[in-house]
Formats: C-alpha cells, structure tokens, sequence
C-alpha cells in the first residue's frame, strides 16, 4: 500500500444512546474518517433495544455501562485494522448522552491507571463498577427525588434559577438520590460519579476526568451562574457527593495527556490532548456553528430548540446549560413534543397524504392566515403542558375546523410562533446578526422552512447534523489546541463548512408576525387555563 502523507488531525467521539462514533476531521476541518458501532446490532451479547434497557415498572431505564467500554475497543481495534495513523492524532475531545451516570467502585482509579496494553478495555474493566446498569436519560423513575429536591432548595422556580432546570427525573442529581436511597452499599462503595461524557474522557486519560460546566448543567446540581456545585443540592440529594464528582471545569479544558495505554496499543503520539468532554447536545451546538444570536431548530419527531443565550432567563420550561464554547454564555434547550408526527397527521387529513399538496396549501395561503390561529397536540405536550386541538377565528371565537389549506397553515405557523414565544421566555431575543438552523426531516421542505422565517424574522439556513456531536467534538478538540491563546471558537471554524441558506423573511413579515404573536400567547394562557395538565 502506497505509504500514506501524514494528515494531523482531532478526533471527535460521541457516546450517544444508541451507538458509539468517532471521526477524524484534518487541519482544513474537513472529515476524514469516520465510524460507529451499534450497540444492539454490534453487541447483542447485552439485548438492549435502541441501546437500552427499559425495566419493568416501565419507568426505570438504563444502559451497561461495560457496553460502552466494548464499543469503544471495537471502534479502536478496527481503525488500528485499517491503517488508520493514530500518531496523527494531536487531540481528542468527546460527547456523551446527556444526564447518564457511571459509579466507579473503590479502587477502579488504580486499574484505570494501570492498563496493560496486551489486554482490552473491557477485559480489564469488568469490575471497576459499583453500578453495572447506568441511568440514562429516558429514566422516569425519579420523580419523588425531584420533589424532594425542589422543596430542600426553595421550589421549582428556585431550583430553576440555581441550576438551569426545575427538577427533571432524568436529571442526574435525582438518580444519584435513587440509587443512594435504594442501594447504599453500592453507593458506599463508589468513589467516583462520573457523567456518560467524562467517563468516556477517563478512559482516554487513564485516571477520572473533571465534569465539564455545561454537562454539569444537566445535573440539578451545579449553580450555572457561579459555576461550582450548589451545596444545597448536594446535600439534598446524597452524602459525601461532592468528593465524589470533582470539581467542575470550563468546558474548553485540556484535562490531560492520552493514557499511555493508547500509546502503546494503538500508537497514539505521547502529546495528544484530550479536552473536557461534554454533553451531546451542547457538542452539537458546537457542531452546528452557533453563534451569538442564532437559533437551531431540529424538525424531527419532536422539535428541539438549541439558543445561544447570553443572558438567561431561569423559567419552569426548557434546559438552560452553560455554554460549551463561550464561558461567559448559555445555551438552552427546548423541546415540542408534538413535532413531525403531529405534521404528518395533519398531512394526511388536509392534503390528502402528500407533502406536495401540503407545501401547496401554505403556497396558496396568506401569511397571518387570516388571523385564524390554531394549537395541535395530539400527545401531552411538553411546551407548555397543554394537550388537543384548539382553533380560533380572527375574533378569537373557538372553532371545530378550519378549511384544509387554513388547517395547514395554523398548523405550521403555530408551531413556530410557539418556539419563539417559548424561546423568548427564557431570554432568548432575534437580533440583526440572527441565522436559523433547521436541521430534522422538515428542514428538507423549502416551504415550511420560509414560514419559520417569516414568523423569526429571521434567515433560515439547513445544515446537515447527522454527525454534529461528533464533529463539534473533534472542532472543541482543534479549540483546545488553542487553549490559553484566547483564540476564541469561531475563530477557529471558520474554515468548517457553512450551512446554505434556504429562505428569507418575505416583505411585511415582520409586521404580520408582530401583531400575531401576542394573540397566540394570550390563547396559549387560556387553553392553559381551561385544560387539566398532565397526569400526576
Ligand atoms: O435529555 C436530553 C437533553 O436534556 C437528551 O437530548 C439526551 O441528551 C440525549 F442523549
């Protein structure tokens, strides 16, 4: 085989639920190789659907955490299998799932420091956990946790303000509670809590790394203003926890060399850098380029909302985390339920079964809809808790139906005058500099796309995020190269590929938006007001 030039690169790795993946993106941030293992296709010794098992009592949901350790040698022993020049790499940098734990039994440290470079990591691993099934983030079972919680700190609101959520089930202050209350032995003899992202960064670094700010944010547990662990939480949640966690560190740090066990086995250079590795979500915010003022809205079965905020607004709704790349920044999630099935319904009882027809109907209707405004969850909606159809006049009389293309487009424009009402709740303001991200199925229908762009005021850009997680790590990894030269993140992707505008404000857009929104919200309060909220 021809000898190969050398390429110095990073590599990016996301521990996600599903699967494990890792790319190599070169100087010019162009991806070079790239390679995943599917949990319940690649390793069906551990019987997980859709890498995950859910128990019986129907709320608990975990993952083995050995699963994940097995994929990351398979993802290895292949690259080393096809050549792939690790002595190339000069640094590294990581995603994991969000809100999932790992619970290192008392004295894994030594192991993790000891690695023999003959053996696997799995082999050598097998009893280093005091918790062999993590929580992960589908885990509902929490909920007395959580109550608790929010009571030990003030209330929901409160909870909000310290540490970026109100309590969430899924959130790991609350699992960590569970298992201390429901299995202290194991608890007793844990001597490390790490998230799904610095686990997998301790495996790189042969020793446990820090959590980083902005998956820290997801724990119920770290003041985001100050960025240190809230006391109270700690204290409400479990003992001793704090020696347990580490301290926090900025997501941008270089936490380490690479152990000398990839040194040895794979060839990795002795220098290689690994940077703090985060969570999924705010690595593809990383991914997706996001800068001040920009929004990304992922169109899939539900719709998510990334904001890049700067200052923050603590609400009941939505994930306020640190930013991943600017520490004096935010980010916020928010999540609809009712995302594209809720379009495809619709679809299929207006427009006869065909986004054609669907993208005619909002071609052949006006912006504003005549005033006629309309709410569509058919499943408990998350933002705000509101569930069925609702549908308004211009006088703001309920009605039972709309005509089919009206239907449509109250359908759409709803949905997107909700994300900015919603987004602007939390702090969130469009301003002159503002881009759209749309990513997810819907982004790929231009007509929908210039309705968002119509209700943001804003340009709607698509961009491809199949890989964002991954490649936001491997661009965070290249960003710690840079550490201590103030270089700031987008200075250094500024060479990634640009995401291709797809539609613009149409003339008066603005206008007709402006006097539509508040009517929407006042509605939102009124079905709110009307309808019972989700089940306890
Ligand atoms: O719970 C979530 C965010 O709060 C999910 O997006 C997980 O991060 C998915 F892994």
């Amino acid at each position: 085989m021809a000898e190969q030039a050398a390429r110095p690169c990073c590599l990016g790795w996301d521990f996600s639920t599903q699967q494990v993946k890792v790319v190599a993106v070169d100087a010019e941030l162009n991806v070079f190789y790239e390679d995943s293992v599917n949990f319940d296709k690649d390793l069906l010794e551990f019987g997980t659907q859709g890498g995950v098992h859910v128990h019986e009592d129907g709320l608990t949901v975990t993952s083995p955490v050995l699963m994940w350790v097995q994929a990351l040698d398979i993802i290895l022993e292949r690259m080393k299998a096809s050549g792939f020049d690790f002595s190339q790499v000069l640094a590294l940098s990581g995603a994991g799932q969000q809100h999932g734990s790992v619970y290192w039994k008392a004295g894994a440290s030594h192991v993790l420091t000891s690695l023999s470079p003959d053996l696997l990591l799995h082999k050598q691993l097998q009893a280093c956990f005091s918790i062999r099934d993590s929580p992960v983030w589908m885990d509902s079972s929490t909920t007395v946790q959580c109550r608790r919680l929010e009571a030990a700190v003030g209330g929901a609101q409160a909870l909000s303000c310290l540490t970026g959520s109100r309590a969430y089930e899924r959130f790991t202050g609350n699992q960590i509670a569970k298992i201390y209350q429901q299995n202290p032995e194991a608890y007793a003899h844990t001597e490390r809590i790490s998230l799904v992202s610095s686990f997998a960064a301790s495996l790189f670094l042969g020793s446990y790394a820090p959590i980083d700010y902005s998956d820290g944010s997801g724990m119920n547990l770290l003041q985001i203003q100050d960025k240190v662990w809230s006391q109270v939480c700690l204290r409400a949640c479990a003992p001793h926890l704090e020696e347990k966690l580490g301290s926090p560190v900025p997501s941008c740090s270089v936490v380490g060399a690479i152990s000398s066990y990839f040194v040895q086995r794979y060839g990795f250079p002795p220098g290689c850098k690994v940077v703090a590795f985060t969570g999924d979500n705010p690595a593809s915010l990383a991914g997706m380029k996001l800068e001040e003022g920009d929004i990304a809205v992922s169109l899939g079965t539900s719709d998510t909302l990334f904001l890049w905020l700067q200052e923050p607004m603590a609400a009941l709704e939505g994930h306020i985390f640190c930013n991943p790349v600017d520490a004096q920044h935010y980010m916020a999630l928010l999540c609809f339920k009712n995302g594209s099935l809720m379009r495809e319904k619709i679809r299929d009882e207006s427009a006869s079964c065909s986004w054609s027809d669907f993208s005619e109907a909002l071609q052949s209707t006006e912006m504003g809809n005549g005033g006629n405004l309309g709410f569509y969850f058919d499943v408990m909606e998350i933002t705000p808790e509101i569930t069925g159809r609702h549908r308004f006049s211009a006088e703001n009389r309920q009605v039972s139906a709309f005509p089919g293309a009206v239907e449509i487009r109250a359908l759409i424009e709803g949905q997107f005058m909700a994300k900015r009402i919603h987004a602007e709740g939390l702090g969130y303001r469009v301003m002159p500099k503002t881009k759209i991200l749309a990513t997810g199925g819907a982004s790929h229908n231009r007509d929908i796309l210039q309705v968002l762009a119509d209700v943001f005021g804003a340009p709607v850009y698509v961009t491809d995020t199949a890989n964002s997680a991954c490649v936001g790590s491997a661009y965070r990894a290249f960003h710690g190269l840079a550490a201590g030269t103030d270089v700031p993140f987008s200075e250094m992707v500024k060479l990634a590929p640009n995401p291709r505008l797809a539609a613009t404000p149409s003339p008066g857009a603005s206008q007709v938006y402006e006097a539509l929104l508040p009517r929407y919200a006042k509605l939102e309060q009124r079905i709110l007001s009307q309808t019972p909220g989700p089940p306890e």
